[in-house]
């Protein structure tokens, strides 16, 4: 008896030293493992080098006869989205006497995130949504920046507000995105958002613009999602990560590939839908698809081509000139996502809008 009672203590002796080590090495008061939630390695992505591109892939026109693959048209269906919307909007202004709202904060000079911005606000003029903007220089403070924020959070007549990313790298992104009113975070890149959209049973205010597009464009392209296997290539917060819960969302079963993934070929062989979401040009080739796959192509690398008129053109992950002989259909870059991006953003400035004047 009294050596049970000698193993228990020293059991319990060495299980409270162990949660005391856990304790000091993590901060939690708990006794989970330190390496629980692993490090936050960077996705940085090299191409294996004996299916990468090593010749330049020729231009899509010289090869548009061999195209096989339906072409997902995302200009076509954002400007049909963006015509519901202003329709909407003149119902909603007829109907309460106001119109909704968007806040844009851009810090920097970066000249993609200008472009981007200025049609985000080009986009919302045309369907009626008022727009404010807050631009704040490269090295501005963080102060700064959240004034912005809480100033727009409490301005009656913003809807939505977003801050376009990337931020310099001087800014803790975390901060500035929780600081943004759950009820305006247009971008639903609230950790609250991202969390009810990752849980079941659980309906975010708002879902991110690309994912939301790249659903849409799937949905309205007569695309089964339900009981398909779904490839999402990248894990990003703003795309890959969001992409893969709404596919689940929808009943398909997804594997993420990222940049420690092995054999990314063959599990991508094996995908009905395929998303990618990564900034490496070409980085899909032809043979990673199955015959009769459907890609949405979310990457928009510039690449160099001194034969076009700014001596650059937008390029997908996805080598396009591969992918149409082999897949059903795909979505063009430029013209698949992108626009889709800018239509989803104002219809979740919609939604917000129709919530806070009670209106539906
Ligand atoms: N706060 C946010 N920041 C960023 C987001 C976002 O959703 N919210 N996404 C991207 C950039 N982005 C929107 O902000 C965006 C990217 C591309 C396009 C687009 O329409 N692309 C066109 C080509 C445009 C061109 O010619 O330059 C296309 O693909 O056809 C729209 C929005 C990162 N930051």
């Amino acid at each position: 008896m009294q050596g049970v009672m000698a193993w228990r203590l020293m059991r319990r002796k060495a299980f409270s030293t162990i949660s005391k080590a856990f304790k000091s090495f993590s901060g939690y008061p708990t006794t989970r493992s330190p390496s629980l939630l692993e490090l936050d390695l960077p996705d940085n992505w090299t191409p294996n080098p004996t299916t990468a591109t090593t010749t330049a892939i020729p231009h899509f026109q010289n090869h548009a006869s061999r195209q096989t693959a339906a072409l997902i048209d995302g200009r076509l269906m954002a400007e049909e989205i963006r015509s519901g919307i202003a329709s909407e909007i003149k119902r909603m202004r007829d109907a309460t006497g106001k119109v909704p709202g968007l806040a844009v904060i851009l810090v920097g000079n970066r000249k993609d995130s200008q472009t981007y911005v200025r049609n985000k606000i080009k986009a919302c003029e045309e369907v009626g949504i008022t727009s404010l903007m807050a631009e704040l220089p490269d090295k501005c403070g963080e102060d700064e920046v959240l004034d912005a924020v809480l100033s727009f959070n409490e301005n009656p007549s913003v809807h939505g507000i977003l801050v376009q990313l990337p931020l310099p790298q001087h800014l803790d992104e975390e901060k500035i995105l929780n600081a943004v009113s759950l009820e305006k975070d247009v971008d639903g890149f609230h950790p609250i958002n991202m969390g009810n959209l990752a849980m079941r049973g659980r309906e975010p205010l708002f879902v991110p613009c690309t994912p939301r597009g790249c659903i849409e464009l799937l949905l309205r392209s007569g695309v089964q999602i339900m009981g398909k296997k779904a490839v999402v290539i990248g894990r990003s917060n703003i795309v890959g990560l969001p992409t893969s819960l709404l596919l689940q969302r929808h009943h398909a079963t997804v594997t993420v590939i990222h940049a420690f993934t092995k054999n990314a070929e063959q599990i991508t062989q094996e995908a009905d839908i395929v998303v990618s979401a990564v900034g490496v040009p070409n980085l899909v080739r032809g043979f990673w698809l199955k015959p009769g796959a459907v890609v949405i192509d979310v990457g928009t690398s510039p690449v160099e081509d001194p034969g076009s008129e700014y001596g650059y053109r937008l390029t997908g992950d996805v080598c396009y000139e591969e992918a149409v002989k082999v897949v059903s259909a795909i979505t063009p870059v430029p013209g698949g996502v992108g626009p889709m991006t800018i239509a989803m953003l104002l219809c979740n400035t919609v939604d917000s809008a129709k919530r806070a004047f009670g209106f539906s």
